[in-house]
Parts: structure tokens; C-alpha cells; sequence
């Protein structure tokens, strides 16, 4: 396989007072190029934590991640700084984008961050394809969620990174808005051969994606190719019920 990704025994535990909570209890997963995967699970099973260490976000308490062939605890703070900037996209549910800037300023500021500018051609078609032509020159607060969140996906998308991570991406937004989300970040994969990962608590936007993990208690317990939106219902509930059962 053509990794993108792989993590290999990631554990993350945290402290808190004097408690010790297990959040990552060793996760081996790859992700190949040009794949879109969601990553599901009841609340506190470890998702956000997933995404954080992969992303070189959150430093493991133990095991590898390599971005490519990187492997991202060889590197310190500024390298993996600039390994975010250059090589990742990230989507978040509160679209993170800066009110101050126009829509093309948000759009354009990894690159220019980065010093790597990016092709002008390739931002028309991206800015083109998220249907924000006409929206350049506005600000984040003159859109709506949607729309917001496609500039989102755009900045992530400008700088041509190999990895988009997407954390409950349309958790934020109505139905039509969420369907846009989706449907490009769906064709990010199967136009552009990028690679998306994405938390969502929601079936049916997993049901966009090629393949399903489910965690449960920092561990994979489902990874199913295309499983359908009504499967993934089905393997959730499975798992509340197994949770009631075992939580009593
Ligand atoms: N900064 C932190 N300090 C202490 N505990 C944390 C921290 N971040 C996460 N945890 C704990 O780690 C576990 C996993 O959290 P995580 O946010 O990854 O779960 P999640 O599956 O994304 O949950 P949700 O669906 O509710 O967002 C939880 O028990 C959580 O309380």
C-alpha cells in the first residue's frame, strides 16, 4: 500500500488530577493515498485524540506516526510546524477562520505563511469549485455557515497538502451545507488523489468516505470498506449497547 500515513502502537494517555486516563490504548492503522476515511466512535473513544497525534498536533505518549516517510517524533517543534504548514490540510467543526481577513486573505494565509505561494491557477479552480468567486473580498462574518466552511476547506486545500484531517467538519452545519462539505471533500480524494480523514459522529457523512474505523475505548474495533449509512448506524448501536451492557 501507498501510505500517506501510518501509525503504529499509538498510545495517549493523559493526567489529570492524579488520574491517569487512557485516551489512545495502541492504534496500528495506514491510510493510502487518494483514500478518504471516517473515523467514528462514542464520545471520549479517542477520535479527536486520533487525529491529533496523526496530525503532529499532539506528541503520543508512545508508538510512530509517519506522515510520508517522515516520522514525525524525529522532528522538533519548528520542523513539525512546518510539516503541518506544507504537507496538511486541516478542517475543523468551528471553521477556525480569521475574522479580520477577507475571504481570499484566509484562503491564501498558509501560503504565505509557508513563503510557498501558491499556483494562482490552482486557487481559481479551488476557489472556483468551493462556488466562492463572487465572495472573495467579504469576511468570514458577511457567510454563512456553509459557506464558511468551504473557505475552510479551500485554505486547506490551497496549498496542495497530502493529507487532509477533517474533525466533525459538518457538525456546525444544516443538511445542504453539510452535503456540500462532503461532496468536495470527496472529490478532493477522487479528482486529486489527496487523502482525507475525518471524524464525524454522523453516518451518513461517513457514508461519503471509502472506508470506516470505529473506535471504542482508544482501540479500533471496526475497519470495514463502505459500509453504507445504515451498516454504520447498525455498528454504533451494536456498540452502545455493548457499552450499557459492559457499563451496566
Ligand atoms: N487534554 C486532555 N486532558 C485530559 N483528558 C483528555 C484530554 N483530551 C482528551 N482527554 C480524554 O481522553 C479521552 C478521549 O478523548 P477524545 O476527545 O479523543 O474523544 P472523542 O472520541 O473525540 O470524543 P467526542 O466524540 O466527545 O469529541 C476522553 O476520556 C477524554 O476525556
Amino acid at each position: 500500500m501507498d501510505a500517506v500515513i501510518r501509525i503504529e502502537q499509538l498510545t495517549r494517555t493523559y493526567a489529570t488530577d492524579g488520574q491517569k486516563v487512557t485516551a489512545l490504548a495502541g492504534v496500528d492503522a495506514a491510510f493510502a493515498r487518494g483514500t478518504f476515511t471516517a473515523v467514528m466512535g462514542p464520545s471520549g473513544s479517542g477520535k479527536s485524540t486520533l487525529l491529533q497525534t496523526a496530525a503532529g498536533l499532539d506528541r503520543p505518549s508512545s508508538g510512530r506516526v509517519w506522515i510520508g516517510d517522515t516520522e514525525l517524533s524525529k522532528l522538533n517543534e519548528t520542523k513539525l510546524t512546518e510539516l503541518r504548514r506544507d504537507r496538511i490540510g486541516f478542517v475543523f467543526q468551528a471553521f477556525n477562520l480569521i475574522g479580520a481577513l477577507t475571504v481570499e486573505e484566509n484562503i491564501l494565509l498558509p501560503g504565505r505563511l509557508s513563503g510557498l505561494l501558491p499556483d494562482p491557477r490552482w486557487v481559481s479552480e479551488v476557489v472556483e469549485r468551493v462556488g466562492l468567486t463572487q465572495r472573495l473580498q467579504h469576511r468570514p462574518a458577511q457567510l454563512s455557515g456553509g459557506q464558511q466552511q468551504r473557505v475552510a476547506i479551500a485554505r486547506a486545500l490551497a496549498v496542495r497538502p497530502e493529507v487532509i484531517f477533517a474533525d466533525e467538519p459538518t457538525g456546525a452545519l444544516d443538511t445542504t451545507s453539510a452535503g456540500e462539505v462532503l461532496s468536495l471533500l470527496r472529490s478532493a480524494v477522487t479528482d486529486y488523489r489527496q487523502t482525507v480523514v475525518m471524524v464525524t459522529h454522523d453516518p451518513v457523512a461517513a457514508s461519503y468516505a471509502d472506508r470506516v474505523l470505529v473506535l471504542a475505548d482508544g482501540r479500533i474495533v471496526h475497519d470495514t470498506p463502505q459500509p453504507g449509512a445504515d451498516r454504520i448506524a447498525e455498528m454504533l448501536a451494536s456498540l452502545g449497547r455493548r457499552l450499557v451492557a459492559v457499563e451496566g
